[in-house]
């Protein structure tokens, strides 16, 4: 007997995702893995003429609550609109809509419906989940769907299938802000001219007018990544691995995001349940919102195998030793990496500041002008060209690669945006001959 060839690729991509994932629970593995590309598909009509039909959005992972539910008992706001729940604020009586959709806008009678449908998936957490102690969750990677979709089998943009990313059309007045808003993201620093247009087409402008509006939500599905334009947004997490009603439901404030940051990375990422809440700080707020699919296959390449190849070098760094997984991962997202034979000049005494470096390999020293021995060592792990970005001063002293080395670097802006909670340790470390003696340390 012959079967429909959709119905053979359909069967043939559930196969290899049931024996990659080897679920426990077969056919609620298999109901959610039609839900989910149902799911997609339908998200993909409904978001306009320009987009066309992803194999499938969203996790394959069983959810506790089942394909399409939502983890806060409110099933009857399941949306169509982006074939997901509506969101987020459980007092809100929600009018669903997906952020993609063109005409997509607030709700009637001037209470706010959130414009998320995205991140208020129905889809919990496997019941595994649990983050670890900083709040990043262990299981990273571990749920990482590596079959079924173009989009996982490829991630990276490729010539070789006929994936386009969704264009929204744009005022040369939102472009311009736009731009503006990603030029100094680090995540959108390694982009050729093809990927910038294509992400400044797939990008939604998404305006936030109330103060303590959950863009995302710990524990749910994630299907957008988010950059600020404009205000501040609060990053919760509770220990529990999810948002909870009640009044300590959120769990504790971990980090403010401002105007330039993004979040929401991670799930989209690793295909794992958002790791925080994230809250509008205050009222008036402005996000671009880039959907799933364009993000890993854009952005998340560059952006993976940067915070990998940092990852275990950054543990090992004394001076981040106190800093969470995650702000390690945003300071790796913004190292450039730089070699140097031996006996170069890095750093020369007297020039202004414009970047901090961490040594990755190989030895360096620092000298003095008028003294020929030098008056500091570095190994793997050290640190130099910190002060004259702390004082706002000129280079202290010259650094010499002493043999081959490779370093880690780091512009003023991320060492000031990144490196504020190591900030005292630095200003804490003694140079032992010269150094301190024209640098004004001790008057900080
Ligand atoms: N300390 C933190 N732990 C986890 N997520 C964080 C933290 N600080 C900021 N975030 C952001 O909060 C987002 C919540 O959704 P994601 O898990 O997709 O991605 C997460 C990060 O972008």
């Amino acid at each position: 007997m012959s079967y429909p060839s959709a119905y053979q690729e359909a069967i043939e991509s559930l196969n290899q995702e049931v024996s990659r994932a080897q679920p426990s629970d077969i056919l609620q593995f298999c109901a959610n893995f039609f839900a989910q590309r149902l799911e997609g598909e339908r998200a993909d009509l409904l978001a306009g003429p320009h987009s066309k039909p992803p194999a499938m959005s969203g996790s394959a992972f069983p959810g506790r609550f089942g394909a399409n539910s939502n983890p806060f008992g409110d099933g009857e706001k399941l949306g169509s609109a982006g074939g997901i729940s509506n969101v987020i604020e459980e007092e809100e009586t929600d009018t669903v809509e997906s952020p993609a959709a063109p005409n997509f806008s607030f709700g009637a009678g001037g209470s706010f419906s959130s414009p998320f449908s995205g991140d208020g998936a129905g889809q919990g957490p496997p019941s595994s989940f649990k983050p670890a102690a900083d709040g990043f969750p262990d299981q990273y990677g571990m749920g990482r769907r590596t079959s079924v979709s173009a989009e996982s089998l490829n991630p990276t943009a490729s010539s070789n299938d006929n994936w386009s990313p969704p264009f929204h059309q744009k005022t040369l007045e939102q472009l311009t802000r736009l731009r503006k808003s990603i030029s100094g993201n680090f995540l959108f620093n390694h982009l050729d001219d093809d990927q910038s247009s294509q992400i400044l087409g797939a990008l939604v402008e998404k305006p936030i007018p109330a103060k303590d509006i959950k863009v995302i939500t710990q524990g749910d599905q994630g299907d957008f990544f988010y950059v600020v334009e404009k205000g501040t947004f609060d990053v919760y997490v509770n220990p529990a691995g999810e948002f909870q009603p009640g009044p300590n439901g959120l769990g504790t404030k971990v980090a403010t995001i401002e105007s330039g940051g993004s979040f929401g990375e991670l799930a989209l990422m690793y295909n794992a349940p958002r790791a925080a809440t994230v809250m509008s700080a205050e009222a008036s707020c402005l996000l671009w919102a880039l959907d799933r699919i364009t993000f890993r296959r854009i952005l998340m390449d560059s952006t993976f195998q940067r915070r990998r190849l940092y990852e275990s070098f950054l543990e090992e760094v004394p001076l981040l030793a106190s800093l969470t997984k995650y702000e390690r991962s945003k300071i790796a997202d913004a190292l450039e990496t730089q070699k140097y034979p031996a006996g170069t000049t890095i750093i020369k005494e007297g020039d202004a500041g414009e970047a901090f470096y961490l040594l990755e390999s190989g030895e360096a020293e620092a000298f003095k002008s008028g003294n020929p021995a030098a008056v500091y060592q570095y190994k793997k792990g050290g640190y130099f060209g910190e002060l004259a970005l702390l004082n706002d001063a000129p280079r202290a002293a010259s650094v010499i690669s002493k043999t081959e080395v490779k370093v880690a670097t780091l512009g003023k802006d991320g060492f000031q945006r990144l490196l504020g909670p190591v900030e005292s340790i630095m200003r804490r470390t003694k140079y032992e001959t010269g150094v301190e003696d024209i640098d004004p340390l001790s008057t900080k």
